[in-house]
């Protein structure tokens, strides 16, 4: 999987739905808490909020051993994501190339080199960076409060400002040893930037440090009317404002609390036993009891099992193309946030060999909604000999579950506008063997819907969404969100459901799904989509998915606060007999692709 596509939530595709770039906030976000404990600031240069940052240095080729290499990486991709130059979850991706990387920015950046990540920094840079983004908006409260004035805040230049973020985070939620904490982030102030720069990390640490000692950090308390308590669950919780009063009118105080819990917690990912291949869970659980992973039996799906991570999503298929020693190196790849939290397990001492084809091994995971994705395609419950036809397939982990379950007897068209991810999905059916039954298309559906005459049994429009269900996952999707984007969602997914419904053959099925909680893109759209189409009606899931995931009417629904896995929607929309419909398979095994 390309770099940037690691996590391809639905906040990709947004952007790439809707032609436009949500970028990443660049001003630091309102601030109305008390200013506790000023501390002397002395020459912070300006920054402007649009500026473009620390210019590129001159490089210093000597390595600097004075910095710990974790918070320099850290820093500097902290920076970049600021800036929207990258993404928060992407560092484990290519394992130690990755870490090349990483360091080839800091050299760029802060004009120095540290010595090489070892796996130990990786899962540090990898905690640190996902847990900065995720409570930023907390971290920064923290911040603001402890400096002079909030003008001092605002204009604080940027890197000096994450290297605040980094010993905030480590010293409140990872708990670190405080006083290293303060040595090694002045270190790097003053390295970095200028001794004056250390000497002001050094004094909000420490004020920091006594105020946490004494139990007594300046939060906000929540009382007031119903902005002032979202704005200071807001803060505690970091999420955005609108998101906090979205859901308290939705849900409630208690259950948007829990949900922000959830969303702060770290993801699970799960690993799928390919039981088409003979394997079992036992099999899987076994081999990953003697590499001393953790994990639990998922509750509701019978062939996986989860693992809990520091950051990262992924999704292995365990028993196709990766083999038993290709599953060691991926979990040791993946190892170093789950090793984070679980220090009885020695990287070094695994002794696993380095992934030997890390592109089928990248090809054989992916970062997306594991249960949800088993559910929502139950759903559609594809059988063998069905055609189906997946409107919105890119990166395909939907299709390839689908794909497994016609075992050679069917065909499904994947459909999506975007090229790339596409193209990844060709590749990845190969590998999984099932690119027998998977032809792709690269289209715009709702001009294909208009010019094709064509219609199947089943079609599975899982639609670009807010993602909202999948917060804990994406540390950064909630900052980069907004409001706004549910109307322009709306309209693509209204015009979405109009193309995929002329694609459905009399007495079909039309399954919509999104990886949203909300009911605006969930329930608001099934509903608009009936009004407009009465010869659709909504064929319950039930006994499709168990019975704790049906709504009353009829829906699939994951709440990440009572079932514990991603948000998901979904609806099983029947069609109404009709006829003149055309033969789709005779029709697809002439058509060309785009490939
Ligand atoms: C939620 S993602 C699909 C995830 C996919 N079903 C899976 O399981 O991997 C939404 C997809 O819709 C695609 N998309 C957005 N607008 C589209 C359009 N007009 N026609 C076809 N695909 C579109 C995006 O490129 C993106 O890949």
């Amino acid at each position: 999987m390309e770099g940037a596509s690691v996590s391809p939530l639905c906040s990709h595709f947004l952007s790439s739905a809707l032609s436009k770039t949500p970028c990443p906030q660049k001003a630091h976000p309102p601030f109305s808490g008390p200013f506790h404990g000023s501390i002397p600031i002395a020459r912070i240069s300006t920054y402007f909020p649009g500026s473009p940052g620390p210019r590129k240095k001159n490089t210093d080729n000597t390595v600097n051993t004075e910095i710990s290499p974790h918070r320099a990486v850290s820093a500097v991709r902290l920076l970049r994501i600021d800036q929207g130059g990258a993404f928060a979850d992407l560092l484990n991706e290519k394992g130690r190339n990755s870490a090349k990387n990483e360091m080839g920015y800091v050299e760029r950046t802060l004009g120095f080199r540290t010595r090489d990540l070892d796996d130990r920094d990786i899962r540090l840079v990898t905690e640190i960076v996902g847990g900065t983004v995720r409570w930023r908006r907390y971290l920064d409260h923290l911040i603001m409060s402890l400096c002079k004035e909030e003008g001092m805040f605002r204009s604080m230049e940027p890197l000096l400002l994450q290297v605040l973020r980094i010993g905030f985070y480590e010293i409140i939620k990872l708990e670190m040893p405080p006083y290293a904490v303060v040595d090694e982030n002045v270190k790097l102030a003053k390295r970095a930037l200028r001794p004056g720069a250390g000497n002001l990390v050094n004094g909000i640490l420490r004020k920091l440090l006594s105020l946490k000692d004494t139990d007594s950090l300046p939060l906000p308390k929540v009382v007031g009317d119903d902005r002032s308590q979202a704005r200071a669950l807001a803060i505690i919780h970091s999420h955005p404002v609108w998101m906090v009063r979205r859901w308290i009118n939705l849900w409630g105080v208690e259950e948007s609390v829990k949900l922000m819990n959830w969303n702060n917690s770290n993801p699970y990912f799960g690993l799928r036993v390919n039981t088409a291949k003979g394997y079992t869970r036992i099999d899987l659980a076994n081999q990953l009891k003697s590499l001393k992973v953790p994990f639990e039996l998922s509750t509701y799906l019978k062939d996986f099992v989860r693992l809990q991570t520091g950051m990262q999503p992924a999704r292995v298929e365990f028993g196709t193309s990766t083999k038993w020693s290709s599953l060691r190196a991926l979990v040791r790849s993946w190892w170093p946030c789950l090793a984070t939290r679980l220090p009885e397990v020695a990287m070094g001492s695994l002794g696993l060999p380095r992934l030997q084809q890390p592109r089928l091994a990248r090809r054989s995971w992916q970062p997306c909604l594991v249960g949800c994705l088993r559910l929502v395609v139950s759903v559609v419950d594809p059988q063998p000999g069905d055609t189906i036809i997946d409107c919105c397939a890119a990166p395909g982990g939907k299709t390839l579950f689908m794909a497994s379950r016609l075992r050679g007897q069917g065909m499904i068209l994947a459909i999506d506008i975007n090229k790339g991810r596409l193209r990844i999905l060709k590749e990845t059916s190969r590998l999984h063997n099932v690119h027998d039954v998977v032809t792709t298309t690269n289209a715009d559906l709702r001009l294909y819907a208009e010019m094709h005459n064509i219609q199947f049994d089943k079609v599975l429009l899982d639609v670009p969404c807010s993602g909202l269900g999948v917060l804990s996952k994406r540390a950064d999707l909630r900052w980069n969100r907004r409001f706004e984007d549910f109307e322009q969602l709306k309209n693509l997914q209204d015009e979405l459901l109009n193309a995929a419904s002329m694609l459905v053959k009399p007495g079909g099925v039309l399954v919509y799904s999104t990886c949203s909680i909300d009911h605006h893109e969930n329930e608001g759209r099934v509903a608009a989509f009936l009004l407009r189409h009465p010869e659709f009606a909504v064929n319950s899931v039930d006994g499709y998915v168990p019975p704790e995931f049906v709504s009353e009417e009829g829906y699939y629904f994951s709440n990440p606060v009572k079932h514990c896995i991603d948000g998901s929607f979904a609806t099983r929309m029947a069609r109404s007999m009709e006829t003149n419909c055309l033969q789709v398979k005779e029709w697809l095994y002439g058509m060309p692709t785009n490939y």
